[in-house]
């Protein structure tokens, strides 16, 4: 029994700058601001690559393995998938996909998918609205450092 999902999120700056952000699988505290840390356990931020991440304190769990799954900087595509830790988002995997945005070249498209089991003592709607209420959050994040990104570049530009 699992949830699927995606939520979108448009942008405000180049494809090439928010992919630079999505692409370090090495780095993901730097937009996702539940992580405390990253640490990477085997690999070298290719597909494949073991990232070991820790949460903030005071929430219920407080670290997940995760597993680098495909990395294309030609198409914009970054899926991983949770292989541990203690919580309860068993068998979690999410494909991000960018998209330059119809008309305007400053701007991107994010599309992120996800498919997760439901726990025990959960319904489908229950765990959508949980992980959607994250990645919402990190979407937004994301946006407001790219758009930050974006409008420092164009300055430093003559
Ligand atoms: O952004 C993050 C960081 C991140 C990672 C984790 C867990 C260590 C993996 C957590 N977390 C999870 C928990 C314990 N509750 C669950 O397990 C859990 C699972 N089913 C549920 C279904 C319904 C209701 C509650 C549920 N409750 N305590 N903390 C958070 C907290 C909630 C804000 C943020 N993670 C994702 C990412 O994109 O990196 C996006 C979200 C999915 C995982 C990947």
């Amino acid at each position: 029994n699992q949830c699927f999902s995606a939520v979108v999120q448009a942008i405000s700056s180049p494809i090439d700058t928010v992919w630079s952000l999505v692409r370090r699988f090495d780095n993901p505290q730097v937009y996702k601001h539940f992580l405390k840390s990253c640490h990477v356990i085997v690999g070298d931020g290719d597909v494949g690559t073991l990232r070991e991440v820790r949460v903030v304190s005071g929430l219920p769990a407080a670290s997940s393995t995760e597993k680098l799954e495909i990395l294309d900087d030609e198409k914009h595509v970054l899926s991983f998938s949770v292989v541990g830790g203690d919580h309860r988002l068993n068998n979690y995997r999410s494909v991000t996909t960018l998209h330059r945005a119809e008309g305007d070249d400053e701007a991107t498209v994010v599309v992120e998918s996800y498919e997760v089991d439901v726990p025990q003592g959960n319904t489908k709607e229950e765990t959508c609205v949980f992980v959607d209420t994250i990645v919402r959050c990190n979407l937004q994040s994301l946006a407001q450092i790219a758009e930050n990104l974006a409008k420092t570049k164009n300055h430093e530009d003559p």
